[in-house]
């Protein structure tokens, strides 16, 4: 079997392990290494020629991207995934009680059990190649560093930051990385392996400490200290996971118990903790997350279809939407975008979104003024359509007004080339509608981000049936440069995410109008495991957005879209949330903590105080989301529930940790769910039929994934 290290020697007594797992991209780290890395860790022990070591990785950009996945999935108990995390802590306790000084050479993604590895050398150099990041990012898997990370780290760069790379999962560039005392230095990647060849012939040396502030020292220096942080970091995390991620807490336990009881004691603690996180239904639940959205990285989107090459875009709008996409296509895909807009302020809305999100790289010292600068250059403005011949895309992001968008589409084809596509992020008019103007409609798509465009990772391309196969594959594509997830999706009212998001919207309002308060629906669904209440959403979003998308789902798909006409109400008070400062919440204060704006009843005619046992509350508004949510996948509007579950997570913040609405509805059982709706049914109205497809699945007892 070829083999997965290699070790060569110099004549300067230096030697080099060279890790490349062969016929993978990626190193990662795998039980069946165990035997082989023995063996060379013994050879090394045995040669008195070797004087030091440094291990490097034989991947191009990549060092070692942490345990293998698959490997973790296929554990069928606790006491596999224990004995895994035992066996790392075996070798790398080997690696790091040898004589001679051991160096990492670290180039590329180093996360995980990458950086476990890396962390057990005497010391560390990594390269300044932009895709050097180096982190535990474990608690998003669901899981804890189980490699000794949870001991090491600490150690290596003091408790309060290891604890909050650890529960945050950060990854840290080349800089930030020396900054923190991770890494002794970081160099340009050519004098990589010299420097670390040197840094071995320099002998062993303690890994440079940072230096602390007073009040740290004095925290971490001490048990009473410790435990400050550690019951601070506890409260942090019951905030931020409302109890629904049992890795956070036992990260800190790890921590807690290491530091108190030594490391022989804290490694036990983490092997048995991983263990149990690696069987927890929440690991389950994002590992299948990471599994899907590396499956989907290699997908087109329309079979064998190849993309065409996007040199040129154009955006259509320079508002809060258009704005944001023009960025993302300048600053992370690094390609030219011209934005038109019919005035200046527009144009300069766009300039200042893409300026702002380079700045915040400059002045976290990821990016100097000139990359800034030359970045912002890719952006051009204009009020008319000139200078865009020769655009391979153009997206609209314009109101929601089909004659205007019929104009553009005539306008695009008029200036434009032959082949140019004509994207529109449109987020409820059917794009078939949109390409009735259009006499190339085969250039017709939707393209439908969300807001905030920067932060939001999911894309709908919308392929209505005249869309070409090279239209969508070359949509997909123009998409994943901007950093995002595409799902593709079929042409109809809503697409996926805003339908089944609207039937969750209308339950919320419902239930607002039986009295339950504001603030009671949105920390029920927080609860739930949402990142914000329905009720937060639709003054971000914008109530009067809502109100406009509602009546064109009512007519395309049906009364269960019918938004509560008390609704109206609100915007005849002018209440369009956030964005005119006047909605569900009061705005412009100076209180830290939102307030619900209590005329908001007044206005509603309401008097609030049911106030429902929560989950109740948020289990009404889910049922509506998931009932829906097959609906889509039984009309095909999604292709399969693989993409239903990413479309909701990476769309509207789904919880994670219950691995999107179809490995909910798996977990829940479609009987159960059934039940629940008919139930509601029952006490609230036709809204709550079950769909079709899952009375079946119900009746057969299938399941969306084995
Ligand atoms: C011991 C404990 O501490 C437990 C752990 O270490 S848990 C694992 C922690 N590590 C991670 O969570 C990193 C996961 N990987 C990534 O985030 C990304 O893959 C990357 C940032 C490393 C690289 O991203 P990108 O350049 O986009 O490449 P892909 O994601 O497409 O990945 C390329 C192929 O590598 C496979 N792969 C990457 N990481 C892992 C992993 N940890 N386990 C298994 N396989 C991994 C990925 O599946 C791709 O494989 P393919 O065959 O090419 O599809």
């Amino acid at each position: 079997m070829e083999k997965t290290f290699n070790l060569s020697r110099r004549e300067d007594g230096i030697a080099i392990l060279t890790m490349d797992v062969p016929g993978e991209t990626m190193n990662t780290l795998r039980s069946e290494f165990g035997p082989e890395i023995s063996d060379v860790l013994a050879e090394i022990k045995s040669d008195s020629s070797i004087k030091g070591l440094v291990l490097i990785s034989g991947k191009k950009d990549s060092f070692v991207a942490g345990a293998d996945i698959s490997m973790l999935d296929a554990c069928d108990t606790a006491e596999d995934a224990k004995l895994l995390s035992q066996q790392g802590h075996v070798v790398f306790n080997e690696l790091e009680n040898l004589s001679i000084p051991v160096v990492a050479a670290i180039n590329g993604a180093c996360l995980g059990g990458g950086l476990e590895l890396a962390l057990a050398c005497h010391q560390r150099v990594c390269s300044l190649n932009s895709k050097t990041m180096m982190g535990l990012p474990e608690v998003q898997l669901g899981l804890l560093p189980g490699g000794g990370g949870t001991q090491r780290l600490p150690r290596l760069v003091g408790v309060t930051k290891a604890l909050d790379m650890m529960l945050t999962g950060k990854q840290l560039r080349p800089k930030q990385a020396v900054k923190l005392g991770l890494v002794d230095d970081a160099v340009p990647e050519s004098i990589l392996l010299r420097t670390a060849i040197e840094m071995a012939l320099a002998g062993k040396r303690p890994a440079k400490k940072k230096k602390q502030s007073l009040v740290n020292q004095l925290l971490e220096g001490t048990s009473a200290g410790r435990n400050i942080i550690f019951d601070q970091a506890a409260k942090q995390v019951a905030k931020k996971t409302q109890g629904n991620y049992p890795a956070p807490n036992k990260i800190i336990d790890c921590v807690r118990q290491g530091m108190t009881k030594g490391m022989l004691k804290g490694l036990e603690v983490e092997a048995s903790h991983f263990a149990e996180l690696v069987m927890s239904k929440e690991s389950a639940a994002l590992r299948s997350i990471f599994f899907a959205t590396t499956e989907m990285k290699k997908e087109s989107g329309a079979g064998d279809a190849e993309p065409r090459q996007i040199k040129k875009a154009m955006v259509l709008g320079g508002g809060l939407m258009g704005g944001g996409i023009a960025s993302v296509t300048t600053t992370k895909a690094k390609i030219p975008a011209r934005v038109k807009d019919i005035n200046q302020a527009g144009l300069s809305n766009a300039l200042a979104y893409a300026y702002k999100l380079l700045d915040k790289g400059v002045k976290r010292r990821h990016m100097t003024p000139a990359v800034r600068d030359n970045t912002m250059a890719l952006m051009t403005t204009t009020t008319e359509y000139k200078g865009i011949k020769d655009a391979d895309i153009v997206v609209e992001a314009v109101f929601e007004d089909l004659s205007l968008k019929h104009q553009m589409v005539k306008d695009v084809e008029r200036e434009c080339g032959e082949h140019t596509i004509f994207a529109s992020n449109t987020s409820s008019l059917p794009i078939s509608q949109i390409a009735e103007a259009a006499s190339r409609p085969e250039n017709v798509i939707g393209l439908h981000y969300f807001s905030p465009v920067e932060k939001m990772p999911l894309v709908e391309v919308i392929a209505h049936e005249k869309t070409s196969a090279e239209t969508i594959a070359t949509t997909v594509a123009f998409a994943k440069k901007q950093g995002k997830t595409p799902i593709v999706v079929q042409d109809g009212a809503g697409f996926y995410v805003n339908r089944i998001l609207a039937l969750y919207m209308n339950e919320a309002a419902q239930l607002l109008l039986e009295g339950q308060s504001v603030e009671h629906l949105d920390k029920a669904l927080v609860k739930f495991g949402f990142p914000v209440g329905p009720m937060t959403l639709l003054d971000e979003v914008g109530i009067d957005v809502g109100a406009k998308i509602s009546p064109i789902l009512e007519k395309e798909l049906g009364e269960r879209f019918m938004a509560p006409a008390a609704f109206d109400k609100l915007l005849a008070d002018d209440r369009k949330g956030r964005k005119n400062g006047k909605g569900f919440y009061l705005y412009g204060g100076k209180k830290k903590a939102k307030e619900v704006d209590e005329t908001v009843y007044t206005v509603l005619g309401l008097k609030p105080g049911v106030d429902t046992e929560a989950s109740e509350v948020a289990q009404r508004c889910v049922v509506q989301m998931l009932n829906e949510a097959v609906r889509c996948l039984d009309e095909g509007i999604i292709a399969s529930a693989r993409d239903g579950d990413i479309g909701a997570i990476f769309g509207i913040g789904f919880p994670p940790f219950l691995g999107g609405p179809f490995h909910y509805i798996d977990t829940l059982g479609s009987e159960n769910l059934v039940n629940i709706l008919e139930n509601y049914k029952n006490r609230y109205g036709d809204r709550f039929e079950p769909a079709e497809k899952l009375k079946q699945m119900a009746a057969d007892g299938t399941k969306f994934f084995n």
